[in-house]
């Protein structure tokens, strides 16, 4: 049983409504295609790294197993546990870092992760919250409200709310971006130690010196298909160079019906 497994998965968005005629009628059209046939398999306590370029379908093929959003086909489970059909337990077995910094502004730090492990019915749960606000440094925030900290401090704390229930599988998308050097730093070690401990990482990220240093394998898509799905060490024995180099030569120069040869 994998960590991660995606079957044939597809996503088309429907078309968006347009003007105030969007109102009244349907909206027409083909809709728009973010994740085209995408498989892929991560297993238990791989660091994985999942790249592109913006608009690729990163973040849908996250939302995907996440729940967030249902695949128009093909197939998506998380340690086994189909994410329609099993949801619960697949969520449980996820701890997702989005994008977005959403909060709610009317909690403290403490509150806050103190809800979220609520969700996932654990009562006391202070020991290790305790653990997660000292490793992403936030101990001394711990009773601050979430709208009186920085965006960076924020960050942290979207970190923290995706551990509170232990996930085996932790998937980050974008989590350094707007973050200082020392919370990348401390990030990374934390993560690299939970990787140790058999936590399997999911990473989207643009910086790719990070991902380059820190996954193990990587997938790269581009316009919802995958373009390259290798081990770090033999992407960068292939194409001669850093991992930015790699990922500029194969997004420039990888048409997608060159798939079948990457893959
Ligand atoms: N709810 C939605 N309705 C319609 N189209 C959407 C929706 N969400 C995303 N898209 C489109 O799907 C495509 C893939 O978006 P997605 O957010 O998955 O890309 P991404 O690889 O995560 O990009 P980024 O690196 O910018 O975060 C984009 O063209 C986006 O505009």
């Amino acid at each position: 049983m994998s960590a991660v497994s995606l079957e044939h998965v597809s996503k088309i968005y429907p078309p968006r409504a347009t003007g105030w005629r969007g109102l009244f009628t349907k909206p027409q059209g083909p809709g728009f295609q973010a994740l085209d046939d995408v498989s892929l398999t991560i297993e238990h306590g791989e660091f994985f790294g999942l790249l592109g370029p913006n608009g690729a379908g990163k973040t849908t093929l996250i939302s995907v197993l996440a729940g967030l959003c249902l695949a128009s086909a093909g197939r998506a489970s998380v340690c086994g546990h189909d994410v329609v059909n099993d949801y619960q337990a697949a969520r449980r077995s996820l701890g997702v870092v989005p994008q977005e910094l959403v909060y709610d502004p009317f909690f403290t730090v403490r509150e806050t992760l103190r809800i979220q492990s609520g969700y996932f019915g654990f009562r006391k749960n202070d020991d290790w919250i305790d653990e997660i606000l000292a490793h992403l440094g936030l101990s001394d925030k711990a009773d601050e409200n979430m709208r009186a900290l920085s965006g960076g401090m924020k960050r942290r704390v979207l970190v923290a709310q995706a551990l509170v229930h232990r996930p085996p599988v932790i998937v980050l998308d974008e989590p350094t971006a707007g973050v200082d050097v020392d919370l990348r730093r401390s990030l990374w070690e934390f993560i690299s130690r939970l990787n140790r401990e058999g936590h399997t990482i999911m990473l989207t990220t643009h910086y790719l010196e990070e991902a380059e240093a820190l996954c193990g394998r990587v997938a790269m898509l581009k316009h919802g298909q995958i373009v390259a799905l290798e081990s770090t060490e033999a992407l960068l024995a292939r194409t001669g160079g850093s991992l930015e180099e790699a990922f500029v030569q194969i997004m420039n120069h990888s048409g997608t019906n060159e798939l079948e040869k990457q893959v």
